[in-house]
């Protein structure tokens, strides 16, 4: 048995927005200067009172370090940055408090430009990147996490302070713009792990017992190392901090959540750390050493938290299934403890707080609250016995049941449809047939086009806030929508550009929009889950088989059409990117369920050109993010995720002509993917890259349409007609003409009116230029 010994139930982290984004609130009335430093923090530290007094009322035991401390004003990466001291000098003349630095590197100010921001792993949660060069300073910083600790124990609670390893945190920073050719911040390896020493001593000083260190780069295959050699930076780095002897240092529990680690786990076992988790959800049990006890030699004095309880998703758990997970490590003689795949920053507060969702629906789900009570559940068992936790094994199998069994969640219809699909179905005719056929159209070299939304002005919030509580009847708000589009499209004649769209104002969001129209999906009313800093989204709940009751937005592209003589794009969010941006079923492979929805997508397509809309673009922004970090996984997901897409768009007539729209993430090493998607004409985010994306593209030989982004949407900065000149002659450099299209990089939703028809007028132009000086060549 260990020496020191974490408590049979623990979480990797909890959600620390508040349950009515309290913390949100509390954030930005700082940042508007409506409230103090001081203000901001004593509401901070009521939301971690909360917190903690509700883990334990849930069954988290107080004492022994179950307990996380994962709270954040704004991102854990950008915590650690501090932690580390690592400002990027560029940040070295801000003066102030710790707080005001930190809101200075998350968000900049008048004087500079914040950190990158970028994807978290595989979700669609965003961190601060570091800006790591060979002059970084670093020095540690434990005051923050030493103040919660004992702030905790005035409560009574012995919490455990989390830190993002150090090795996944310099895998996921990037070189600063001074750092020497050639320079990767892993070279700092050696003066970060000395840091790390200094916070582990400084927690131990303090009182902490535990501490636990994340290390998700061990999961992925999408680092600049490979996972061989992340697994031996991790060895080399916990060698080292293992061999300060416990109690100068807390116990470690090292982490690996996300993805499978099971090839790597009796060599993490065997480190000299006190405790190692995996995420059994994403991964697997390594078969081969708990069969042989080589598993269980490697974790002879290190205790394995066994992520039994999916931190993703937001469904009940099937309690009989992971208990028996547990269960085959604890008779293996593992010391096991129960815990969550990751961290549950990922999903909402409590099912309970969901009351208009109905009651059936309600029993199948699962937010944190409730797997924190399934997590101390399991961990019951484990201690007491089977037997002690039967009527809830019992009980869940019987709602698990009820859940197959329900209306709606199989449709034979559904499923016959989908089993009949054929390989023809998810064909287009051959490109050069299709480019005949869509000459009527008309579409001059180097056209001009947006991405789909126009900006979202208070007007038009307003407006569907009264229309949803019914303060408005469905008439007026109609007719709203329609004067709306209207003045969309007369601006955009009066711009000047070649292809229109009608502006996407009756969305309140991409996705949701589409799913409060789908059958088979449920809408929540506080599921929110943070995305950035103070940003969160409300993830719809596919949980049946999907189907489109209605034509879905027929009646605004059609209205549109019908103003004007220039081609107006049909708007639709992908199959992939409608999966990736909700809570997602989790009884059978997602491969059918994007089936499901892109059969619906299919059908919206046939009515809008029934309607006589003869482009339709469908978004597809979550590709690259749903991209499996395990590569061994990633050819089937491009394969399913690029045939959902195929499925949508092949029912296309030759002369209709197929968008679709990528941005947020480098799509690079998927291009043979983007190729794949067969569409006719791509939009690509790339203004901030300076076209990077046009290299690979060429290279590629990509023969179909392509805008890469001129205009970078990000900021209300209005770009010169040189400087989207510029980009487009970069393209053209690479690309042929008649091939390129110009456009933003996103849709414009969250700009102002004034700089995006400036803008937009400046992109017009550009077009206008370098057409020009082509004709003259
Ligand atoms: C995140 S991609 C956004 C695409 C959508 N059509 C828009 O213009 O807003
Ligand atoms: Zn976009």
């Amino acid at each position: 048995m260990p020496a020191h010994t974490l408590p049979t139930a623990t979480i990797l982290g909890y959600p620390r927005i508040g349950r009515r984004r309290e913390l949100k609130r509390a954030v930005e009335s700082y940042w508007r200067g409506a409230s103090d430093e001081a203000e901001l923090r004593a509401t901070a530290k009521d939301l971690r009172a909360a917190t903690l007094a509700r883990l334990v009322e849930l069954g988290l035991p107080a004492e022994g370090g179950a307990i996380p401390d994962s709270f954040s004003f704004y991102d854990q990466v950008l915590d650690a940055t501090l932690a580390l001291g690592a400002i990027p000098e560029r940040f070295a003349d801000i003066s102030g408090s710790d707080l005001v630095t930190y809101f200075a590197l998350a968000r900049g100010d008048r004087d500079h430009q914040p950190l990158e921001m970028t994807k978290w792993f595989d979700t669609n949660y965003h961190y601060s990147v570091p800006e790591i060069d060979e002059r970084t300073p670093f020095g540690a910083n434990a005051s923050a996490l030493v103040e919660r600790l004992a702030e905790a124990a005035d409560q009574g609670i012995e919490t455990r302070p989390v830190l993002v390893g150090p090795v996944t945190y310099l895998l996921l920073a990037k070189a600063s713009d001074e750092a020497g050719e050639g320079f990767r911040p892993i070279d700092r390896l050696a003066d970060v792990v000395a840091v790390y020493a200094e916070l582990l001593r400084a927690l131990a000083a303090a009182g902490a017992q535990w501490v636990q260190i994340d290390e998700p780069a061990l999961v992925s295959d999408s680092l600049s190392v490979s996972r061989e050699e992340t697994l031996a930076l991790v060895e080399r780095v916990y060698a080292e901090l293992g061999a300060i002897p416990v109690g100068e240092r807390p116990a470690i529990l090292l982490t690996a959540p996300y993805g499978d680690s099971s090839a790597a786990l009796a060599r993490l076992g065997a480190l000299p750390v006190e405790a190692v988790q995996a995420d059994l959800v994403r991964g697997s049990l390594p078969e081969d050493a708990l069969a042989s006890g080589a598993l269980a030699e490697a974790f002879a004095d290190t205790q394995l938290v066994a992520g039994v309880v999916d931190g993703r998703n937001i469904w009940r758990t099937d309690l009989r299934a992971a208990f028996a997970t547990a269960e085959r490590l604890k008779n293996a003689g593992i010391a096991t403890v129960i815990g969550t795949s990751n961290n549950l920053q990922h999903v909402p507060h409590d099912v309970a707080d969901e009351t208009k969702l109905d009651a059936r629906l309600r029993s199948w789900l699962a937010f944190a609250d409730q797997k924190v009570a399934q997590v101390a559940t399991l961990a019951r068992g484990l201690s007491e016995g089977a037997a002690a936790i039967e009527p809830e094994l019992a009980e869940t199998e019987r709602i698990l049941a009820d859940r197959a069994a329900a209306p709606g969640v199989r449709i034979d219809g559904i499923r016959s449809r989908v089993d009949a699909v054929t390989a023809e179905d998810r064909n287009r005719a051959a490109e050069g047939d299709r480019r005949d056929a869509q000459r009527g159209l008309g579409i001059p070299e180097l056209a001009t086009t947006t991405i789909g939304s126009f900006p979202q002005t208070a007007e038009i919030r307003k407006a569907r806030a009264a229309h949803g509580k019914g303060e408005i009847d469905e008439e007026t708000y109609e007719g709203f929508l329609r004067a709306e589009i209207e003045r969309v499209i007369r601006l955009q004649e009066e711009i000047g550009l070649d292809v229109l769209v009608h502006g996407e104002a009756e969305r309140n969001d991409m996705v949701q929009y589409f799913a409060e129209l789908l059958d088979g999906f449920a809408v929540t009313e506080h599921g929110w889950v943070q995305s950035y800093g103070t940003r969160a989204t409300r993830p719809s709940i596919l949980w049946g088989d999907v189907s489109r009751p209605n034509p879905m937005t027929v009646r605004w592209s059609s209205y549109a059409q019908s103003l004007t003589e220039r081609p107006v794009k049909g708007m639709l969010t992908g199959p992939v990117t409608i999966l990736a941006w909700s809570f997602v079923r989790d009884d059978q492979p997602l491969s059918d369920t994007a089936s499901q929805v892109a059969l619906a997508l299919r059908d919206e397509i046939d009515d809008l050109v029934d309607a006589g809309i003869s482009i339709v673009q469908v978004d597809e922004p979550a590709l690259r993010e749903l991209l499996p970090l395990d590569r061994d996984r990633q050819a089937a997901y491009l394969d399913w995720s690029v045939g959902a897409f195929r499925l949508a768009t092949a029912g296309a007539a030759p002369g209709v002509q197929i968008h679709t729209h990528l941005c947020y993430s480098e799509f690079g090493e998927i291009i043979d993917a983007v190729d794949g998607l067969d569409a006719d004409v791509t939009s690509i985010e790339a203004a901030r890259s300076r076209m990077d994306v046009v290299e690979p593209l060429g290279d590629h030989g990509y023969s179909r349409g392509i805008g890469p982004g001129v205009y970078d949407i990000h900021s209300p900065r209005i770009p010169s007609v040189e400087e989207q000149a510029e980009l487009i002659r970069i393209a053209a450099a690479r690309i042929p003409g008649e091939q390129l299209w110009v456009n933003p990089d996103c849709g414009l939703k969250t700009r102002g009116y004034d700089e995006t028809v400036a803008s937009l007028k400046n992109l017009v132009s550009a077009a206008q230029t370098v057409r020009e000086a082509a004709v003259r060549a």
